[in-house]
């Protein structure tokens, strides 16, 4: 009886962060070990099941690096990255439209759906949802003339076309979003998905942005957890170096996320099992959150 009364009190714990999400929407980049792992799988797509029954929004987007690295080297295709993003001929763009839309898409819409979901995969194609152009990358060099780095069908978003995800929210569906783009001439770009999440998050004014990661959060040059970060702070740990590879892009799309009207964004581990509640309904919550 005991553990039951406490259930109770733990429930109603969560009641004012329920009552504050509900009816909003909320973006979850999936990817990472959370991704790999069967126990955090399930994990995962019950925390997801849970917010849409208690009147959240969840809206996934997903990553797939591994998955598209491992089908590159079994067609002996070699994959080189710059900057953290990969180089991306025609033969790979191939690629990696066929495993993220066509695999991790449908094995997240699977696994959401499996545990009482009703999640709808789509790729940026699907209503143009993701609008892209060739990524320019050009990295300044002190005292040399900067360089341009031609990253083939690399791209990055112009534009988010909120419509259907707005009517699939409407009807209680999850849309699961792969990160492939298309510009007007109906060229394919391969984008990074932390990039994806930000822009998607921002579009669609979300509540919340959330990263899930393979690390406790964001880390100082010390490695000790920094639990939250203005934009101030987050400039200039990019400034100062403190952060490095995969992080970058994920400190820049938080970033850009809170400046376009997303209230918080958060960078958690999902190694954690139920990482997500413990971001959303807990009080000290976990990882690190990014505001304005
Ligand atoms: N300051 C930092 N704090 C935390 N992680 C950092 C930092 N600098 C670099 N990293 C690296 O960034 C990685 C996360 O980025 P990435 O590998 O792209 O993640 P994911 O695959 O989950 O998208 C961490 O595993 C860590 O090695
Ligand atoms: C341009 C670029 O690098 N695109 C990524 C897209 C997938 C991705 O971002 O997956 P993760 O989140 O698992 O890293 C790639 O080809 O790997």
């Amino acid at each position: 009886m005991e553990h039951e009364v406490a259930k109770a009190k733990t429930l109603l714990e969560a009641l004012p962060y329920i009552r504050d999400f509900f009816g909003q929407t909320v973006v979850i980049k999936y990817g990472g070990h959370a991704m790999k792992d069967e126990h955090l799988k399930k994990a995962f797509a019950l925390n997801i099941v849970l917010l849409r029954y208690i009147g959240v929004n969840p809206v996934i987007v997903h990553g797939g690096g591994p998955q598209i690295g491992k089908m590159l080297d079994q067609l002996g295709i070699c994959c080189q990255f710059r900057e953290g993003l990969r180089v991306t001929d025609q033969a790979t763009m191939d690629v990696v439209e066929m495993v993220l839309v066509g695999k991790v898409n449908k094995e997240i819409v699977n696994l959401l759906n499996q545990h009482g979901g009703k999640a709808v995969g789509l790729s940026g194609k699907d209503g143009r949802i993701i609008n892209a152009q060739k990524m320019e990358m050009v990295i300044p060099h002190k005292d040399m003339p900067p360089e341009i780095i031609d990253l083939g069908k690399v791209g990055e978003v112009t534009d988010i076309r909120t419509g259907l995800i707005r009517t699939l929210e409407k009807e209680g569906f999850i849309p699961v979003i792969a990160p492939v783009g298309v510009d007007d001439d109906g060229e394919t770009y391969n984008i990074n998905a932390d990039a994806v999440a930000g822009a998607v998050a921002g579009a669609l004014e979300a509540k919340r942005l959330i990263l899930l990661t393979d690390v406790a959060g964001v880390l100082d040059a010390e490695g000790k957890l920094i639990s939250s970060m203005n934009r101030h702070k987050a400039v200039d740990a990019l400034e100062k170096g403190v952060l490095r590879g995969g992080m970058i892009p994920k400190v820049k799309c938080c970033l850009e996320a809170v400046e376009a009207g997303v209230e918080k964004a958060h960078i958690i581990d999902g190694r954690l099992e139920n990482s997500i509640l413990l971001e959303m309904f807990t009080k000290g919550g976990i990882g690190t959150e990014i505001v304005f």
